[in-house]
Parts: structure tokens; C-alpha cells; sequence
């Protein structure tokens, strides 16, 4: 039986083959687009793109029709919240399968670590309901009671991700070796649960430890040669994909901050229902949607991917230069406070 080009059936293949041309470019494919002509399935369609150019069917013996099957039902399973939906799980997979490209990260990592990056980066938010980890320690839900306020959120995202997998007609990785299985649910394990913000502040100082020690190869290629460092540049990639709507064109970034901003509102709203103290940022009435933005390009998103940048230097120029150029676009309309000689 052929299978459609793109993994899902559409309405009008070539249109989503021309949005898909430039998928090995940062910022290259309109990911909101490609969820309306793949009848929102854009991380089906994403996913299976991606792993068939990196050849992972034939490597990997993975049949194609266990891993749509597979890939549509872990789609399923992102709910339609503004934000946290299938759509950002398909620009991390996409972000992370360019930061893979990286010249200085060429033949670098093995197939099955590639495997495992972008198998993590697809289920790396799945079942996300809309309210983020703060809210569920605070209150203590089932998800908290069940993980014990430990990457409470990320916990979830692997075992509804995995446990997927168990379902006959979704075992993608049926003919896998112990040994392989072992060390892509390890991999993909410890990268999700580095995308738990709280962890933040531990991968920079680890990335910036590796910058400033790095081998590199006489091709200029990184040497990584024991299993931590390998994972903290997997965990950086994936985190680095993760907060990457800041450096993308302007265009995509206001849409994600738009739906970010929706999510975190609705939040909020929940709160305030229950009697909550109001997370911040989440006060529809009380928030400076392009100070805050700013605020975590500068204290966040820059010093991450300018470490990133020196690590895969100089193959990440393009990133900060958008960075730098969408900062500024935020900046330039900070409501202006008023002048201290006013009133
Ligand atoms: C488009 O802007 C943003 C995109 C992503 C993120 C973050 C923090 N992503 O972190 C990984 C996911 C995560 O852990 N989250 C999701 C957000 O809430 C915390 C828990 C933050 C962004 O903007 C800041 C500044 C204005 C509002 C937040
Ligand atoms: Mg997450
Ligand atoms: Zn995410």
C-alpha cells in the first residue's frame, strides 16, 4: 500500500511539500500554515518528514505505518490548549533537527542519539494541560501527589509518551535490541526532564563549564566523549529548542507569544475562580506583555543561546542575530513609563 508522501493524507500534497522545502532551515517552515494544509497534524507531518530524510526507517528497521500510527495517536494526545498544543511540539522537533545540522556537531552524535533527541523533542509536552508546574505544587493535584512536585509536568509528558508505545500497533521500536531500547528511553528520558524550567540554571552552568573545557576535532568538529557530556549538549539542544520562539522571524514569535499569553491567562483565570493566589504573569489584567518578553530574552533566552552559539561557534550567528533583532522589536514599544520629572 503507498503511504501519502508527507505520512498524512491531504487535501493538497504539493502545497505541503512547498512548506516544507526549507525544513532544515532555523525558522524555515510556517508551522502554522503546515497545520492547516495537513489538517492539523503538523507534528505527524513534521516528524515523519524529518526522520525519512535522516533515513531512520531503513537504519532503524522502523516500519512506517507502526510509527504514523504511532505519531498520530501521541498527536491526539496533545490537547487543544493555546500553547502547549501538538503545533509547539512540531517547531521543537523541527528547531531540534536543525541544531542537530550543526556543522560543528557533524557525525557527532550516533543515529540512535538522533533518534532519541527527536523522539523526545515530539512527546516532550504531550497531554500538557495548560497549567504549568507552579500551579500544580501549589495546589498539590493529582499529577504533584502522583510525581511528588518533581518535574511534575515532564514526568507526565514521558510516561503518557511511553506508555503509548506499549500499544501493539504503536510499538515503532518492536525490533529494537534491549540494548538499544535501553539507551533511546534513557536519553529521551533525561532530555525531557531537562526541559523542567527549574533545571534551567543547572544546564547553562553546565553548557558554559563545556564551552570553556571543549575539545574539538582537527575537522573543528566537538569531542564528547563520556555519556554526561554527550547528554548535557542533548539536554541544551532540546532545552535551546524549547525557548526558542524569541529567535525565530518576528512573525512566528508574535503568534507564540499571542498563545503563550492566552494559556498563561486562562491560568490565571482559573486561579482567580478558586480563590488562588494568581500566578505571575498570568493576570489578564495586570501584565506588560513586551516587558516581559524582553526581560527573559535578556536574562534567559540570551545567555542560553549565546553559550549554545559559542559551543557550536560560529554556526548559530543567525539565531542571535534574530534574537537580537526581535528583542529590539519589543523593546522599541515598552509602554512608556512615565518620565520621572512627571507627576
Ligand atoms: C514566547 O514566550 C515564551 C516562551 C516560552 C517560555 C518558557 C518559560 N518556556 O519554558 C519551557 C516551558 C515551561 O517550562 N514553561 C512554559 C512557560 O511557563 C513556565 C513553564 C517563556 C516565554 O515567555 C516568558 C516571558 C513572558 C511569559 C513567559
Ligand atoms: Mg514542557
Ligand atoms: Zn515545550
Amino acid at each position: 500500500r503507498k503511504l501519502p508522501m508527507y505520512g498524512v493524507v491531504v487535501s493538497n500534497e504539493e502545497a505541503l511539500a512547498k512548506e516544507l522545502e526549507d525544513i532544515d532551515t532555523w525558522g524555515g517552515v510556517d508551522l502554522f500554515k503546515i497545520a492547516e494544509i495537513s489538517n492539523n497534524r503538523p507534528l505527524t507531518s513534521i516528524m515523519y518528514t524529518i526522520c525519512k530524510k535522516r533515513d531512520m526507517f531503513v537504519k532503524f528497521k522502523l516500519s512506517p505505518v507502526k510509527f504514523l500510527t504511532y505519531m498520530m495517536t501521541l498527536e491526539d494526545h496533545y490537547r487543544k490548549v493555546p500553547y502547549h498544543n501538538s503545533l509547539h511540539a512540531a517547531d521543537v522537533t523541527q528547531s531540534v533537527h536543525v541544531l542537530l545540522s550543526s556543522a560543528a556537531l557533524d557525525s557527532v552524535f550516533t543515529d540512535l542519539e538522533v533518534l532519541a533527541a527527536l523522539v523526545a523533542s515530539a512527546m516532550h509536552d504531550v497531554d500538557h494541560p495548560g497549567l504549568n508546574n507552579q500551579y500544580h505544587c501549589a495546589n498539590s493535584t493529582e499529577l504533584a501527589i502522583m510525581y511528588n512536585d518533581e518535574c511534575v509536568l515532564e514526568n507526565h509528558h514521558l510516561a503518557v509518551g511511553f506508555k503509548l508505545m506499549q500499544q501493539d500497533h504503536c510499538d515503532v521500536f518492536e525490533h529494537f535490541t534491549q540494548k538499544q531500547w535501553q539507551s533511546l528511553r534513557k536519553m529521551a528520558i533525561d532530555m525531557v526532564l531537562a526541559t523542567d524550567m527549574s533545571k534551567h540554571m543547572q544546564l547553562l552552568a553546565n553548557l558554559k563549564t563545556m564551552v570553556e573545557t571543549k575539545k574539538v576535532a582537527a575537522s573543528g568538529v566537538l569531542m564528547l566523549d563520556n555519556y554526561t557530556d554527550r547528554i548535557q549538549v542533548l539536554q541544551n539542544m532540546v532545552h535551546c529548542a524549547d525557548l526558542s520562539n524569541s529567535s525565530k522571524p518576528i512573525e512566528a514569535y508574535k503568534q507564540w507569544v499571542a498563545r503563550l499569553i492566552d494559556e498563561f491567562w486562562m491560568q490565571g483565570d482559573v486561579e482567580r475562580e478558586a480563590g488562588l493566589e494568581i500566578s505571575p504573569l498570568c493576570d489578564r489584567h495586570n501584565t506588560s506583555i513586551e516587558r516581559s518578553q524582553v526581560m527573559f530574552i535578556d536574562f534567559v533566552v540570551h545567555p542560553l543561546l549565546e553559550t549554545w552559539a559559542d559551543l557550536v561557534n560560529p554556526y548559530a550567528q543567525d539565531i542571535i542575530n534574530q534574537l537580537a533583532s526581535n528583542r529590539e522589536y519589543y523593546a522599541s514599544r515598552l509602554p512608556n513609563l512615565p518620565s520621572p520629572n512627571e507627576t
